[in-house]
């Protein structure tokens, strides 16, 4: 070997995952009863997020927060809470997604309640329709207006997005324009521990991808995330949304979030998702969901966005074996090991 600068470029098309991408804030709250999702995207940018990505060398653009400039007096739908305002943050929300995707080729949304994922995977699917969908969670939020207990959007948002449920979706005030973009098929869950009765009668009717905690118990988190690819991607070509929602951890991680359930995916098991999903080469798009900086005391906001963050830049290359440094940011005791390593 001559030199480090050549260890250093030789490390950088090892890994493949220079990548440029673009960051949208979707600060929406409304899709569940607790304020404070829509502190996510602050939060994340100010525990330092975009700087962990340009350290890891990523080209990064901040597109900013989708402003969903709420309109007062949203009735509730039957017990729909805030359709319309969720319906018009949506498709704002797909607007900005589809820019972001067009112009740098991959999309980080930083939410957010789970309700974002409306709007990114129509935006996505304006740009690659034959997406696979990995839904990371501890819910499968795939009730539709009418099996909802809660009312809560954040758990309906898979219901309004699959071609296959649109007869059981009612119609809503506002929601003309969001329409079913993806298939049943693209979409495979990992991480549930808390499905409602009646998502487990839709999965079951229409023979879903849902891998549990139980699977990962049975199986290992290799052999299931193996599966859930092969279910939604068997030929390895499609690009990758992740939709992320931060209670498929364990709270001991992530704890300030709205829904925690017990019994969640350890931080090594999500390091291996991530780092794995990395190596595939098609991420096209991330969510990350219901990071709640309300709830909790400061440590459990700091541990939660802390963690989020460490998970965030696993999708972007950081691997836990260690990444060889970028060939513009070679740090200053690299180069004097460098010449110290000529020298000899
Ligand atoms: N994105 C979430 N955290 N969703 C939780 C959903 C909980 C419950 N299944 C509901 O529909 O209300
Ligand atoms: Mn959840
Ligand atoms: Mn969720």
């Amino acid at each position: 070997m001559d030199s480090i600068t050549e260890l250093v470029h030789m490390g950088k098309e090892k890994m493949g995952t220079w990548k440029k991408l673009g960051v949208v804030g979707v600060p929406v709250s409304k899709g569940q009863r607790r304020d404070g999702t829509d502190k996510g995207p602050k939060f994340l940018r100010d525990g330092g997020l975009l700087e962990r990505l340009k350290k890891i060398g990523c080209e990064v653009k901040d597109y900013g927060d989708v402003d969903f400039g709420y309109i007062d007096n949203d009735m509730p739908h039957e017990h729909v809470k805030n359709p319309r305002n969720i319906a018009r943050g949506s498709l704002k929300t797909a607007d900005q997604v589809e820019r972001c995707l067009r112009t740098e080729g991959h999309c980080l949304a930083i939410g957010g309640d789970h309700s974002m994922a409306i709007g990114t995977i129509i935006g996505h699917a304006r740009v690659h329709p034959d997406m696979a969908v990995l839904w990371i969670d501890a819910h499968a939020d795939i009730n539709t207006p009418l099996t909802s207990d809660s009312g809560n959007i954040h758990g309906m948002p898979l219901s309004f997005v699959a071609h296959e449920l649109d007869p059981y979706v009612p119609h809503m005030p506002g929601w003309d324009e969001v329409q079913p973009c993806i298939g049943l098929d693209q979409i495979a869950w990992i991480g549930l521990r808390d499905v409602d009765p009646l998502e487990r009668k839709i999965i079951d009717k229409f023979d879903m991808n849902a891998f549990s905690m139980h699977d990962i118990d049975l199986h290992g988190i290799k052999n299931i995330l193996d599966m859930a690819l092969k279910a939604v991607d068997p030929e390895g070509v499609r690009p990758i949304h992740v939709s992320f929602d931060v209670d498929a951890l364990d709270p001991v991680h992530t704890p300030s979030t709205g829904t925690p359930v017990s019994g969640g995916l350890s931080v090594r098991e999500m390091c291996y998702i991530a780092e794995e999903l990395a190596l595939t080469g098609r991420l096209a798009m991330i969510d990350v969901a219901e990071v709640n900086p309300a709830l909790g005391d400061s440590k459990d906001v700091d541990v939660t966005v802390r963690t989020t963050i460490d998970v965030i830049a696993r999708f972007y290359g950081q691997r836990r074996q260690g990444i060889a440094p970028t060939g513009t940011d070679i740090p200053q005791a690299t180069i004097r090991r460098n010449s110290l390593i000529n020298a000899l």
